[in-house]
């Protein structure tokens, strides 16, 4: 027995290894399973709903353990991942057979192969396809009142790599864009009380690892080495806090994927200013890529999303994430769409083409970590296929954008494309480690293999046929389990004749069940070892046929990534185009000036909303903010209008219009000329940051100081009712004031909603400020919204209309009209105050009686049952005495309110 104080050898070896790896869950392989023991399985039992079981004892208690099927492990690594845990993968490195070589009592080599943490997953099931799956760093070098800060951030699963360095100022803005799954900092940055509340908002993804992953002064050196290059001069000019953040990736990709080396491309530079700068508070605002609840249906991105290949939407997404600024960028981005919006016939071919394909660029990513199966070599195969055909049919008269990209494409490797048709099977199963992936007559020896197994078995058949014959027995079978092999298996009842030894060939007994008796024979035996022999061969030709596959796609790696990022341009330019022509998009004007004339815009995702539910069609409308004189700057709508009137709306689509056009798409409006936007900036709805300790008005305030400080003149800046969530002269006076400041100082083109109606006075006195209002039309007291923006103001909110709307209770909205007339008709604040008083809350009360009493059919107004008995008499028809009759009837229904 084994003392409690000594554990056994393999949980010797369990705890060396977890001690190794104390953040992470331990996944520790023994045969068919990976197991988790004490902590880990009670962590993994819950998280996972699987058995907590127990094994053995260490230190006098039993230990828990609970084991996932290696099968499976794809699955509920995906679920701890998504918890939060990270996972490492601990495997044997050597044959239980070998290990038992040394000794009945020696233990398999076991040892960590990778940690499986959220920014560097690859594989499929773990993966969402529209979505890059980017790990980050974050660097920070220098002295603490002028710290240097850059970022890098790879995909693991694409091979895409970038870096920027980033002013203090940015971080979160430039973070929030990429939206990594991960980001790497170091233990000092992490710990530092001034700096970690900027992290808060990322939570969980934050990772601190140690400084010396930073370290500025070998991070070049690094670099070097792990893109196997004597500089990094070719690459670009990187900062030093570029170099460290980049360092700091590689090093963080040593540590998790131990001895797999990952393909990335080299690190290529985002420059400052190559890209619009959208914060963190306008991406949510605009919900771009997800909902302000943080879903993804409903955003911008999944509206506009026609694309058909993972690699095409992840493309769409980056790209939806970080509109250009260099108005040719956007031309060459523009062109392509263009021709595909004209070559309907093309489009359709080049989307038909793609749709289905499976994921090829995160097929090669696993099979250069060693993780790809026969499935990844199929992808490629199925890319290559359609790649080469789709080459094959673009014209030769291309935008530059899709000339390049069909470049890619007939660069592609013809003699791979068919190594790999003719070895593979059409559909092989995802794991290697089985076989069956390489396609019959593809390999001699694989196919005599092969046959000599399936000949083995049919000798089998006839083997059972002779033993029944001889022994008599027709309930004879011969079978297979794992533990035995193959073996004759009777009833109890006919084993006697069996056990007698009166029959040949000998049956050795081997196994007695509840209703039946197992035997081996020596012929069977030998028949098992010969169809063993044949299986493991025919494996081994696979495996071999796999390696040399693979080897082949790695050779050609380069070729093949450039070919799926040209996939990808093709998918998404063909998704821009389809979009376009099925929602009536134009191709917009984007240039240097200082222009923002939108004629006939629309707002793509409330569109769609309104046509998906009520049918209602969506009202276009016109927006010019452009500059009135030459060389001028943009100007400044006061926007006034009711509640639900469509304020937010107009905003909102203008702001998104100067989105699209920037990432080279069309837009949804008639016609549209934007100068180039380098920075939007957007405060629209509500929020509080409950978190942060701020309310709803103090973030308000805090984004809005934000874009007074730096907006400028080539911003756009849209501001949804500022100050209106503070007492009423106090958020007048702040709105006031942003006007001026917008107009006078930073001089941008911007849109301001407002309930202030005072403030469409500023246009009388600021030149470049005009005045828009959203059209409603009352009738018979109630008010119809028109969504239509026309110039002028409002003349009032009509919110009470809406609150009524709402379902307010009738006796506020009654009150509410009083109060409001009251005000309206002005006078002293004295008596405003007396009047407020003079309508106390026992009216309310009163109200409430009354409002009961009535028929709820006539509930709305009190007016409304008079006013209908009222309507409902025919003078005419009344006698004098029925006259007089009506008229106690009227003057009781009067009393009865
Ligand atoms: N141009 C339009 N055409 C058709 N329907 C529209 C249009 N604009 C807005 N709507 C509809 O009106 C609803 C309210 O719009 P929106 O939220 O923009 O109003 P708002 O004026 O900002 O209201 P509030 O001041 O209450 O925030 C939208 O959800 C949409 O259904």
């Amino acid at each position: 027995m084994t003392s409690d104080a000594a554990p056994t050898p393999m949980m010797a070896q369990y705890i060396e290894i977890k001690a190794a790896n104390p953040d992470c869950l331990l996944f520790y392989r023994m045969g068919d399973f990976y197991e988790l023991f004490f902590d880990d399985a009670a962590e993994a039992a819950r998280a996972l709903g699987i058995a907590l079981t127990k094994r053995g004892k260490h230190l006098g208690e039993d230990i828990p353990m609970a084991g996932v099927p290696i099968h499976a492990a794809d699955d509920y690594l995906q679920k701890l991942i998504a918890l939060g845990h990270r996972v490492a993968v601990c495997e044997q490195l050597e044959d239980p057979a070998e290990a038992k070589k040394r000794g009945a009592k020696s233990v398999v080599k076991r040892d960590v192969v990778r940690l499986v943490t959220p920014g560097t997953i690859t594989e499929e099931a773990l993966l969402d396809p529209g979505r890059a799956n980017y790990l980050m760093t974050l660097a920070r070098i220098g002295s603490s009142d002028r710290p240097e800060f850059a970022l890098a951030w790879a995909d693991l699963s694409t091979g895409v790599f970038r870096t920027a360095a980033v002013a203090a100022g940015r971080l979160e803005a430039e973070i929030a864009a990429v939206e990594p799954r991960e980001i790497v900092v170091s233990d000092g940055l992490f710990h530092d009380a001034a700096f970690a509340g900027r992290l808060k908002r990322f939570g969980r993804a934050v990772r601190p690892e140690p400084q010396a992953l930073f370290d500025g002064s070998t991070a070049e050196t690094r670099l070097c080495r792990f893109f196997s290059v004597a500089t990094l001069e070719g690459f670009g000019r990187f900062s030093r806090a570029e170099l460290s953040a980049a360092a700091a990736l590689i090093a963080y990709l040593g540590k998790t994927q131990i001895a797999a080396r990952p393909m990335l491309e080299r690190p290529v530079q985002i420059s400052a200013g190559s890209v619009m700068e959208i914060d963190p508070a306008t991406r949510a605002s605009l919900e771009l890529t997800a909902t302000l609840s943080g879903r993804r249906q409903g955003s911008l991105l999944s509206t506009i999303d026609r694309t058909v290949t993972g690699a095409g939407a992840r493309l769409l997404a980056g790209r939806l994430a970080a509109p250009l600024t260099d108005r040719q960028a956007i031309a060459a981005r523009q062109d392509a769409v263009a021709f595909l919006v004209e070559a309907s016939d093309l489009r359709r071919d080049v989307r038909k083409a793609l749709a289905g394909l499976p994921d090829g660029e995160r097929a090669l990513s696993r099979l250069a970590l060693g993780r790809g199966g026969p499935r990844d070599l199929a992808a490629v195969r199925d890319g290559l296929a359609a790649s080469l055909s789709l080459a094959g049919r673009l014209p030769g008269d291309l935008p530059a954008e899709l000339a390049a990209a069909r470049d890619a494409l007939q660069a592609l490797p013809e003699k791979l494309a068919e190594d790999l048709a003719a070895h593979l099977v059409d559909g092989p199963p995802l794991y290697k480690r089985d076989g069956g992936f390489v396609r019959e007559g593809a390999i001699a020896g694989l196919d005599e293999a092969r046959a000599l197994g399936e000949n083995s078995r049919r000798v089998i058949a006839e083997l059972e046929g002779r033993y029944v014959a001889e022994t008599g027995i027709r309930a004879l079978r011969i079978k297979y389990n794992n533990v035995l092999g193959y073996f004759v298996e009777v009833s109890e009842a006919n084993a006697r004749t069996l056990m007698a030894g009166e029959t040949a060939p000998t049956f050795v007994h081997r196994q007695t069940m509840a209703n039946a008796m197992r035997f081996s024979t020596e012929e069977l035996s030998g028949l098992e070892s010969r169809i063993a022999g044949a299986a493991s061969e025919a494996l081994s030709i696979e495996l071999a046929c796999f390696d040399r596959l693979s080897a082949a796609v790695l050779e050609a790696a380069e070729a093949l990534r450039r070919g799926a990022e040209a996939l990808a341009v093709a998918d998404v330019s063909a998704a821009l185009a389809e979009i376009a022509v099925e929602a009536a998009w134009s191709r917009p004007k984007v240039d240097d000036t200082l222009a923002f004339s939108i004629e006939g815009g629309r707002h793509p995702v409330v569109e769609a909303a309104l046509k998906a539910g009520s049918g209602e069609p969506f009202v276009a409308n016109d927006c010019d903010l452009s500059p009135r004189n030459a060389g001028g700057k943009g100007a400044i709508w006061l926007l006034t209008g009711p509640n639900m009137g469509g304020k937010s709306t107009f905003l909102r689509q203008n702001a998104i219009i100067a989105v699209l056009a920037q990432i080279g798409a069309f837009v949804p409006a008639a016609r549209a000329h934007l100068g180039v936007v380098d920075r939007l900036f957007s405060r629209v709805g509500a929020s509080d940051d409950l978190a942060e300790g701020r309310s709803t008005f103090m973030v308000e305030m805090v984004e809005t100081a934000a874009i007074l400080n730096q907006a400028g003149e080539r911003s756009l800046v849209i501001l949804d009712e500022i100050g209106r969530g503070t007492a009423t002269y106090d958020g007048l006076s702040i709105a006031f004031a942003t006007v001026e400041h917008l107009h006078e100082a930073n001089g941008c083109r911007a849109l301001f909603a407002t309930h202030f109606h005072e403030m469409t006075a500023l246009a009388r006195r600021l030149p470049r400020i005009a005045n828009a209002t959203m059209r409603v039309k009352e009738y018979k007291g109630e008010v119809i919204f028109l969504h239509e923006v026309t110039d002028g103001t409002a003349d009032r909110s009509y919110g009470i209309q809406v609150a009524k709307l709402a379902g307010l209770p009738a006796s506020v909205v009654k009150r509410a009209r009083q109060v409001l007339s009251e005000l309206e008709r002005g006078g002293s604040q004295a008596r405003r105050t007396a009047f407020i008083d003079d309508l106390p809350l026992f009216s309310v009360a009163l109200e409430r009686q009354s409002a009961a009493a009535e028929n709820p059919a006539s509930s709305e107004s009190p007016h409304a049952a008079l006013a209908a008995a009222i309507a409902a008499i025919d003078p005419d028809a009344l006698s004098p005495k029925a006259a007089l009759e009506e008229i106690y009837r009227l003057k009781g229904l009067l009393t009865a309110e």
